[in-house]
């Protein structure tokens, strides 16, 4: 059976998901891309893994196409319905949920409003039919709006599904920060990190290669960590005098922690595959247990790089013999860049723990 999946990523970055999808999976399709989603037409249904947000980098979602509506401008709501109407069944929900959504790009922002105020209309008329149910384990329906008079329609599947609107994480700027970059760090934390508050406990230590000013510092610090923040530049506000941080006017490429740490965190503007190198080797020499570090992708030809970057930690630890876990993604406060998370498994910890 043919099947459409609806990608949605940071605009600009479409073919990055195509390259993606070229790079790890056989099946070829046909492209249909706006800004700031690209929808992929394939012969034969994928396999459930491949609607797994988390399993992909510059997808945000990835969503199973029901249909696209035209919708007149007097009635929005009947050519929506009527497409739900001639659904197959196992198809037509009911469903938990229906969010409404739009690209993030400039064309795609306007359309926030007009989702707001028709949301709560639809999801009326679906209650109405008995289209939505109390089971929250059941298919999200999504409205994927491209303008106001044209609309994809799909369905996700909320145990592999990304659970934010448009794929995007809100994340809070804390007040004390002293750099917008911590919410990188924090979204990495809720994004890559699935058991983030098992990881960061309070106690555990830290070491920021590149910490200055002391965004990602002070995410690590809220978390109760002891941190040394490594940079030669000066650390800022409450970063640059807490009794928590050790702030060292050091090289990070050079650095290197006297004990094992808990976590090693890098945001260096370095070359990818320097920072790659750098990373595997503090696992490699034991080091560290968890890292969340950024690959700067200013190069066309991204993903390439990124094979590159992934071979070489890759091939690192395996030949160390390490069981590990390697997650990365393009977060929404990433732009030419992605941020990747590397882990000892529990057990390879525990062998390794001198
Ligand atoms: C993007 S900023 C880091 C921002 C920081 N993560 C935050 O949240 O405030 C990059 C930092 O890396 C530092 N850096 C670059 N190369 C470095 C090196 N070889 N050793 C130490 N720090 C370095 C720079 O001084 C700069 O402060």
């Amino acid at each position: 059976m043919s099947q459409t999946l609806l990608f949605y990523c940071r605009p600009g970055f479409e073919n990055d998901v195509r390259q993606e999808w070229a790079g790890k999976r056989a099946e070829a399709g046909r492209w249909e891309t706006g800004e700031g989603y690209t929808a992929l037409h394939l012969d034969q249904r994928p396999e459930p893994e491949v609607y797994d947000a988390a399993n992909w980098i510059f997808a945000r979602q990835v969503l199973d196409v029901l249909g696209q509506a035209s919708l007149g401008e007097r009635d929005r709501l009947s050519p929506i319905l009527d497409l739900l109407d001639r659904l197959p069944a196992q198809q037509q929900g009911p469903w938990s949920a229906v969010w409404l959504e739009h690209p993030d790009s400039d064309a795609g922002k306007p359309l926030s409003g007009f989702c707001r105020r028709f949301g709560p209309i639809l999801e009326k008329a679906l209650a109405e039919r008995g289209l939505i149910s109390d089971d929250a384990k059941r298919p999200r329906l999504h409205l994927f709006f491209t303008a106001l008079d044209t609309v994809w329609i799909a369905s996700a599947d909320v145990r592999r599904a990304s659970p934010w609107p448009l794929g995007i994480p809100r994340v809070r700027m804390p007040s004390e920060a002293p750099s917008r970059s911590t919410l990188k760090l924090s979204e990495a934390f809720m994004t890559l990190v699935p058991d983030a508050d098992d990881r960061l406990k309070p106690g555990m230590v830290g070491v920021d290669l590149g910490a200055a000013p002391g965004g990602w510092t002070y995410q690590l610090v809220a978390r109760g960590l002891k941190v040394f923040a490594i940079d030669n530049g000066p650390m800022k506000g409450n970063m640059a005098i807490h009794p928590h941080v050790k702030h060292l006017r050091e090289d990070g490429f050079r650095y290197r922690p006297q004990h094992q740490v808990d976590w090693m965190v890098c945001d260096m503007v370095e070359q990818p595959a320097r920072i790659a190198k750098l990373v595997a080797d503090w696992f490699v020499q034991g080091h560290t247990r968890n890292a969340v570090f950024n690959l700067k992708l200013p190069m066309k030809k991204r993903w390439p790089e990124i094979e590159r970057c992934f071979g070489l930690i890759e091939g690192a630890l395996d030949e160390a013999g390490l069981r590990y876990t390697l997650s990365a993604k393009q977060l929404y406060h990433d732009r030419e860049e992605i941020t990747c998370y590397l882990a000892l498994t529990r057990s390879e910890w525990a062998k390794r723990r001198r």
